[in-house]
């Protein structure tokens, strides 16, 4: 395993990165029965958080990662998403996830469900997401950007720095690599 001096954004391992930074914030692995789940072609990504809260409804999301919205492009930036939890509809699939691509956001966390799971999983973007369900949400042009966020012991301002593997999620409000 790399030290953590000398790991980079292919490979690290979240791991020695939280050993190396006792500080930093840990997602928890069941939040009120649900786990988040890998469903990216990359299961290890990381960036700077941009966060976004909605209930159901996913225009952010799409606006944000179609770079309609403010930034313009991802930079290599983590969208977070605090969807509730809502296992009820999904807030991302494999056109929004193309367009992430597109516009060189690192990856997606979605605190709620995903859809077009097996394409998804052949793209060159890390998602995690609590689940996957056919049904898309419903745009009523509703949810906010840049405000706190928190979920499983996760509490995410954008501008922090978000570390995923398939150990888990941690956070910080500093570079950890
Ligand atoms: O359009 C949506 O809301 C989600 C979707 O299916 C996609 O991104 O392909």
């Amino acid at each position: 395993m790399p030290e953590s001096a000398t790991m980079t954004k292919e490979n690290f391992v979240t791991c020695d990165l939280l050993d190396a930074n006792p500080e930093s914030q840990v997602c928890l692995p069941n939040i009120e029965g649900k786990s988040f789940y890998s469903f990216g072609g990359k299961d290890k990504f990381c960036g700077e958080v941009v966060t976004v809260k909605c209930f159901e409804d996913n225009s952010r999301v799409k606006s944000l990662l179609n770079s309609d919205g403010k930034d313009k492009d991802g930079n290599g930036k983590v969208l977070v998403v605090d969807g509730g939890g809502s296992m009820r509809c999904a807030l991302l699939g494999d056109m929004i996830a193309q367009s992430a691509i597109d516009n060189h956001w690192a990856g997606v966390i979605i605190y709620g469900c995903v859809r077009d799971v097996d394409d998804m999983a052949q793209m060159e973007l890390g998602v995690m997401a609590l689940g996957c369900i056919p049904r898309k949400s419903n745009r009523r042009d509703e949810g906010q950007t840049d405000l706190e966020i928190s979920f499983g012991d996760l509490t995410l301002n954008s501008g922090m720095f978000v570390y995923a593997d398939n150990n888990g999620i941690i956070a910080s409000d500093k570079p950890l690599i």
